[in-house]
């Protein structure tokens, strides 16, 4: 409420006319301004003669707002369409170098930047829905505007999914147990149904392919990974995924990022890594702790994405033949 002006509210809340009658509040030349900013075109004088309490008034209009919503039965929808950064400072205090990142669903955005530039910190900042309170100074937006407090503190209904390179289980659970588990404390309708949907997904990923009744203890690395990542992908209500590194995890980086956007989730990830780094629509590049630049990936990035590919396959064959004990020979390049 407090980023829109007082004509979006007339329009989003028809009843605050109301309201504003009902405190003798004369907005006719000032719908351009947000409430705050018109209380605060109120002089000392005003303020005194009227016994204008401004803070009261403001605190008073959400909760009219809130009490009508209820009232009228109005369910907002609160589903995350977009995540804006806006910026903050390098670790030398100069201001970063864009004025404003917005990310919509689907979208898959790469942090590139030198070892201890910064990357994870981008991160953490998004989790934490950063407002000027973290150590880099930038803000977080959700849907344009400043996000929910609930989302920090939340545990069910978490605005970031975090995938990292080390999944350890604790449970000694088999992978069904595992998925029933979270399909039922997410009230999934279809637990059977949603528990194969997601093993299905995560052996498309892994190397090696794994069953329901495996114990979770006994995944390797990739597979653990994999099935972190589908479980996240089709169970998580999560609708950001931050990814730390996927390199060198075992599974089909660009499978696992399709299946991620494919259920509309907005995609950061940190990566070293050329090939992942070109797969996103856009990529942020990090110095010295601040958004240096912010770079969309061009056509001839994409052409020469396909040939990175190739040679990618090349190297996953050498190391797949190393792995079985045979010779490489001239001809595999
Ligand atoms: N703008 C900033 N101001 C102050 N400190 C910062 C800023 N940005 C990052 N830092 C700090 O710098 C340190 C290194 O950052 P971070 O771990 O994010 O680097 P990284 O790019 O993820 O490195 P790696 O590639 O090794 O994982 C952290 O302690 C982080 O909090």
């Amino acid at each position: 409420m407090n980023n829109l002006t007082i004509r979006e509210l007339e329009e989003k809340y028809p009843f605050v006319i109301s309201y504003f009658e009902e405190n003798k509040l004369d907005i006719e030349n000032h719908r351009d301004k947000t409430f705050k900013e018109y209380l605060d075109t109120f002089s000392e004088e005003d303020i005194e003669n009227w016994a204008i309490n401004k803070e009261k008034l403001i605190l008073d209009l959400e909760a009219f707002i809130e009490q009508m919503k209820e009232f009228l039965g109005i369910k907002e929808d609160t589903k995350v369409k977009s995540l804006t950064i806006l910026p903050g400072h390098d670790k030398s205090g100069n201001k970063e170098g864009f004025e404003k990142l917005t990310i919509n669903k689907s979208e898959i955005i790469s942090i590139v930047g030198p070892t201890g530039s910064g990357k994870s910190r981008l991160l953490a900042d998004i989790e934490w829905t950063a407002q000027k309170d973290t150590p880099t100074g930038r803000s977080i937006f959700i849907n344009d505007e400043l996000p929910d407090k609930k989302w920090r503190f939340s545990s069910n209904n978490k605005l970031v999914a975090q995938l990292s390179q080390n999944m350890n289980f604790v449970m000694d659970l088999t992978v069904r147990e595992f998925l029933e588990l979270h399909a039922e404390s997410r009230l999934v309708e279809d637990v059977k149904g949603t528990t194969e949907k997601i093993i299905l997904a995560a052996n498309n990923l892994a190397g090696e392919k794994f069953n329901l009744d495996t114990p979770v203890t006994s995944l390797s690395g990739g597979q653990s990974r994999a099935l972190m990542i589908a479980d996240t992908a089709i169970l998580s209500s999560s609708p950001i995924v931050l990814i730390d590194e996927i390199e060198n995890a075992g599974i089909d980086r660009k499978k696992a990022l399709e299946l991620l956007v494919s259920e509309d989730k907005i995609v950061l990830m940190a990566t070293h890594d050329p090939i992942l780094a070109l797969m996103a629509h856009k990529r942020i590049i990090i110095k010295n702790g601040g958004i240096d630049k912010i770079i969309e990936t061009s056509d001839e990035e994409k052409r020469l994405l396909i040939e990175l590919e190739k040679m990618d396959n090349v190297i996953q064959g050498m190391r797949n033949k190393l792995r079985t004990g045979e010779q490489l020979k001239k001809e595999e390049i």
